[in-house]
């Protein structure tokens, strides 16, 4: 078998509802999560050991060791399928660390993928979902690739309606934010989510479905980061920038545009602003 390359796209998540809490304190969610097309890119060669190389803008943002999710996901595989044939593994790491789009998450799931390929090993659906859950709550939602309807901690998926084209400028402030101090810091009752029903028939359509939802993380994230309100302030300035909005548990936020044009137009404004900050013009993935 030659090499091949598999793409890590972030995650996004278009709205999240924080809807209730587990005994074990994990936080239920109803989130429209989607992908964009930027991300982290993985290549497998075969070898007889398992090796990972890292390299990319944020490389040492990640361990390279034992720690590294995409050798914890080559673990978990070789446990439950029993079969290990060794790999040679390049990560490109394009994508912020610890920033509310799944950089992580996106690169075990690749590396299940790619694994299960070079080793031409298969698991059962359920048994590759629960997998992917052991290693990461938004494992499973990687896995899928395509918009979905991401309930529980991330174990429910449903595929969510269609997504029109759009465009999205992801910004992070280079500001890592971890997730548990986020949920640690939100407050007040819990949301009800009004799941995205219909298709949106284009770009302003979808906009107005997502104004009349929320990420709940966001006055927590502001708290803690104070940044990431000017994130989105700075966004919402941009020319033609139907919506801006946090992901995850922050702190990168997006915009929402229907053109091409209009996204890299609204990028090359910020970066001339926040030279210091992490902009990246996306296609939302459909
Ligand atoms: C918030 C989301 C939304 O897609 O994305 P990110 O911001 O991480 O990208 C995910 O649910 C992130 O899930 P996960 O990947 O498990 O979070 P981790 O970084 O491992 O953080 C785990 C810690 O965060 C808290 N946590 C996490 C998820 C959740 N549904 N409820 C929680 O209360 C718990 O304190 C848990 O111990
Ligand atoms: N391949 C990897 N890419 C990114 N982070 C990784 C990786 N392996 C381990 N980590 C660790 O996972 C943590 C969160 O990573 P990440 O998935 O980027 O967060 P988020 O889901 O908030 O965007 C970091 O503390 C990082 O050190």
């Amino acid at each position: 078998m030659t090499s091949f390359t598999i793409e890590a796209p972030a995650k996004v998540n278009l709205t999240l509802h924080v809807v209730g809490k587990r005994e074990d304190g994990y936080h239920l969610l109803d989130s429209l999560v989607a992908f964009a097309g930027v991300g982290d890119t993985l290549e497998f060669s075969p070898s007889g050991t398992l090796s990972l190389d890292v390299s990319g803008p944020t490389a040492s943002q990640i361990p390279t060791e034992g720690e590294n999710i995409i050798l914890k996901a080559a673990r978990l595989l070789a446990e439950a399928t029993g079969v290990s044939k060794g790999g040679a593994i390049r990560l490109t790491k394009r994508l912020p660390v610890a920033a509310g789009i799944g950089g992580g998450s996106a690169d075990a799931a690749a590396a299940l993928k790619g694994l299960m390929r070079l080793w031409d090993v298969s698991l059962a659906p359920e048994a590759l979902r629960n997998l992917a859950l052991s290693i990461g709550a938004d494992v499973p939602v990687c896995l899928a690739g395509t918009p979905m309807r991401m309930m529980g901690v991330g174990e429910v998926l449903e595929p969510a309606p269609a997504l029109p084209p759009a465009w999205l400028v992801l910004v992070n402030p280079m500001v890592p934010l971890h997730t548990p101090p986020v949920f640690k810091a939100r407050t007040g009752p819990f949301s009800s989510a009004d799941p995205l029903r219909e298709s949106p028939g284009d770009a302003k359509a979808l906009a107005l479905a997502l104004a009349a939802r929320r990420n709940d993380l966001t006055p927590p994230a502001i708290t803690i980061e104070p940044v990431v309100g000017e994130v989105l302030a700075a966004i919402a300035t941009t020319a033609d920038c139907l919506l801006p909005r946090m992901s995850g548990s922050g702190a990168t936020c997006f915009g929402l545009y229907a053109q091409e044009a209009q996204a890299r137009l609204a990028a090359a404004q910020l970066i001339a602003a926040h030279p210091g900050w992490w902009i990246a013009p996306a296609q939302l993935l459909s």
